[in-house]
């Protein structure tokens, strides 16, 4: 018998967790695979989102009405419950009852003998769940926030520290809700209003985003976007504002060569690709084969052949690439902190803040490395999707005091932050350039 979606959500939440899968990732491919009316898309996409995101809140009332602890339930039992307590909490239009009911429904199916277990649970937490909300109420302490936010309470103390108590709350709030999504549409293949037009006899509604010729939000969509001929055809490719703002940035222009560092799965590779004109050269270096094959995926659906993959760690000088590059872009890897509306389950991913110094220790060597390969008077673009100093400013500010060559160029380093720049994921930008 066919899944439901609530079925299919704890599937997804199931392997988000515990294989580490990003959750953007997971959702888009069951989505893929299913023929879900739009309803049950949302519903589905609302239930994994919400319920990741409430992690730590929905354990603890989960902790309160069981007497056997949370970690010592069994995994697909613990996520039936939890993505029925986020309904019970969050979805007012479908009543506890019929959410009791289906999540029985589901264990019968897969772990019978827990059904009734799951049935008193859940019927416990409905008794209670008046009182345990006006409980978890936020006040200033760092607990309650962490436990209303469901984020670990190191974040909400360093983000107090950098940001501020009050604009730290705004950030909390708005990564709560769910954010827009953009597509860039491939020049080399079509133009805005052409791509408009094939999306529109596909079901989906786009509009133009003012400062980026190439950019487009989703407004509405009766299809998945994967699924439209648009996208099979390499008319466009899904990503971030802030990522076609770096690209954007760095200005790569027809017969430059640029290295990408940290290339994969592509979106800012094949961008650039695209504003070269398809002339020029790019490499596109990264570590992870699984993820440089995404990107020759794309790369051969928008038809680009100025561009090489290459399997590479950026934290070793490569000696035949020193002084070779026009520019050099180094998106590092890092705790993307600035991406937790698209996957919130990026909060529980970092133990603590001495996670994101060693990381920032491997993002400095990677800029001292591409520092070598960019030519005298060339540019580094250095970016990442974390909103904490210690992997931004910081890393570059400790490059420029050691590196007397380089210095922050034009606009030279951006601070985006979705409470002040509508549409923008947390993401920083430094462009640097080499003296002549
Ligand atoms: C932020 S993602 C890059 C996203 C990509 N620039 C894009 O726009 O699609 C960071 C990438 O760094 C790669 N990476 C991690 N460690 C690396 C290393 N030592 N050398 C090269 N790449 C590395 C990861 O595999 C990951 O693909």
């Amino acid at each position: 018998m066919k899944k439901t979606p609530r079925e299919k959500a704890v599937e997804a939440i199931q392997i988000v967790v515990e294989k580490k899968s990003f959750s953007n990732i997971v959702v888009n491919e069951f989505i893929h695979q299913e023929n879900w009316s739009k309803e049950d898309t949302k519903l589905f996409v609302n239930i994994v989102y919400g319920t990741l995101d409430q992690m730590m809140k929905l354990e603890g009332c989960l902790g309160v009405v069981s007497k056997r602890p949370v970690k010592k339930m069994q995994f697909q039992v613990k996520y039936i419950l939890l993505a029925s307590i986020y309904q019970m909490l969050n979805l007012d239009r479908i009543p506890d009852f019929a959410i009791v009911n289906e999540a029985v429904k589901i264990t019968k199916k897969t772990n019978p003998s827990a059904s009734g277990f799951v049935n008193g649970i859940l019927r416990n937490f409905a008794r209670q769940k008046d009182d345990l909300t006006k409980k978890m109420a936020p006040s200033q302490s760092l607990e309650s926030l962490s436990l209303h936010y469901s984020y670990p309470k190191w974040i909400i103390h360093e983000m107090i520290a950098y940001y501020g108590h009050s604009a730290t709350l705004n950030i909390l709030e708005t990564n709560k809700r769910r954010p827009d999504l953009f597509l860039r549409c491939n020049l080399l293949k079509c133009k805005p209003n052409e791509l408009i037009h094939s999306l529109e006899i596909d079901g989906i509604i786009v509009e133009q985003v003012q400062w980026i010729p190439e950019a487009l939000k989703l407004i509405e969509s009766e299809r998945h976007l994967t699924k439209s001929n648009a996208y099979l055809n390499g008319w466009f490719q899904i990503q971030s504002l802030g990522s076609m703002m770096a690209v954007d940035m760095l200005d790569p222009v027809p017969g430059e060569k640029i290295f990408d560092m940290a290339a994969a799965p592509g979106g800012k590779s094949i961008f650039m690709a695209e504003r070269m004109k398809n002339t020029g050269f790019i490499l596109a270096g990264d570590l992870s084969v699984k993820r440089l094959n995404q990107l020759k995926g794309h790369i051969n659906r928008m038809g680009i052949s100025n561009t090489t993959t290459k399997v590479h760690d950026a934290t070793i000088v490569e000696h035949s690439f020193i002084n070779s590059f026009d520019k050099v872009l180094l998106d590092a890897p890092c705790s993307s902190l600035g991406m937790i509306r698209r996957k919130p389950e990026i909060k529980y991913a970092h133990k603590n803040k001495g996670q994101l110094i060693k990381m920032s220790e491997v993002q400095k060597e990677m800029l001292r490395t591409a520092s070598k390969y960019v030519k005298p008077g060339g540019t580094i673009l250095y970016s990442t999707c974390t909103m904490l100093p210690y992997e931004n400013e910081d890393v570059v500010m400790e490059f420029l005091e050691k590196e007397s060559e380089f210095m922050l160029d034009g606009e030279g380093m951006k601070f985006l932050n979705p409470t002040i720049h509508e549409n923008f994921d947390g993401f920083y930008i430094a462009k640097i350039r080499r003296v002549e």
